[in-house]
């Protein structure tokens, strides 16, 4: 699961483990803000990133190698010592669907270890239409962060709210109009991720060459971190 994290509950008291998904292509310090505000907010032991294999709603285009945004994820949150990542998703075969996803957490953790799944207010808007969204619901609560450009109306909410029994509770964490496409871009045209990742991760996708592609402008500086 978490090498980290593995025993989490094992002796018997009660913990929260939070699961951050996403393609992190590459991850970014929204990722990152918004798991560690979650954190704090709902009291959560540790937050496990779990970078999705192929994932469900973007099979249309292309995504860079797991093992790039799994190293990547690595080292973004290695400083800090209440996350961990994990492999489950990419070693899984075939399309990436977060049902299996917490079915495999909801077996492996006891009782004790009640299940937050982290998403931005994009993917909650999208939440019904996830295979067997009912089955996750009955397995983990969410937590839906708000994400600049997106707006969960109270009308929203209410569908949702009639759509299934969905355990969601909103929280408002730093407005950071940031996305992985942005930082993709960046790289394509030329310009520094500094800042908008962490270094060792800014160091890496310069290193491997991703998002540089055919007709990538020049880097901008000398120093393109
Ligand atoms: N800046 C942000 N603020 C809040 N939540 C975010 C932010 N960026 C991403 N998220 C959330 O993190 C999760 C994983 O996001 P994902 O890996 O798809 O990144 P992305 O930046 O949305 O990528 P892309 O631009 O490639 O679509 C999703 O639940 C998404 O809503
Ligand atoms: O299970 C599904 O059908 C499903 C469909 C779309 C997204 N998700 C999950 O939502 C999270 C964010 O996904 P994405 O594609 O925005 O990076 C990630 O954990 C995905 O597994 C899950």
């Amino acid at each position: 699961m978490s090498a980290r994290f593995d025993d989490l509950g094992a002796d018997g008291a009660p913990a929260r483990l939070g699961i951050m998904g996403g393609t992190f292509d590459p991850i970014h310090i929204g990722h990152l803000a918004c798991a560690e505000q979650a954190r704090e907010a709902f009291g959560l032991d540790a937050v496990v990133f779990i970078p999705t294999g192929i994932p469900a709603f973007k099979r249309d285009r292309a995504v860079t190698d797991a093992a790039d945004r799994l190293a990547m994820c690595r080292l973004a949150v290695l400083p800090n010592r209440h996350f961990d990542v994990s492999s489950l998703e990419i070693d899984r075969p075939g399309v990436t669907y977060a049902v299996d996803t917490v079915r495999a957490l909801r077996a492996h953790y006891p009782a004790n270890v009640e299940l937050f799944f982290i998403t931005g207010a994009d993917s909650i808007l999208s939440i019904a239409r996830w295979r067997e969204s009912a089955a996750i619901a009955s397995l983990t609560r969410f937590i839906a962060v708000t994400r600049p450009g997106y707006a969960v109306t109270d009308a929203f909410k209410a569908e949702l709210a009639s759509l299934g029994d969905y355990d969601v509770s909103y929280l408002e964490v730093t407005a950071l109009a940031i996305s992985s496409s942005m930082l993709r871009q960046r790289v394509h045209d030329g310009f520094s991720l500094r800042y908008l990742t962490t270094l060792p991760v800014c160091d890496y996708i310069y290193r491997r060459g991703l998002y540089r592609g055919p007709g990538a402008a020049p880097f901008a500086t000398a120093c393109p971190q």
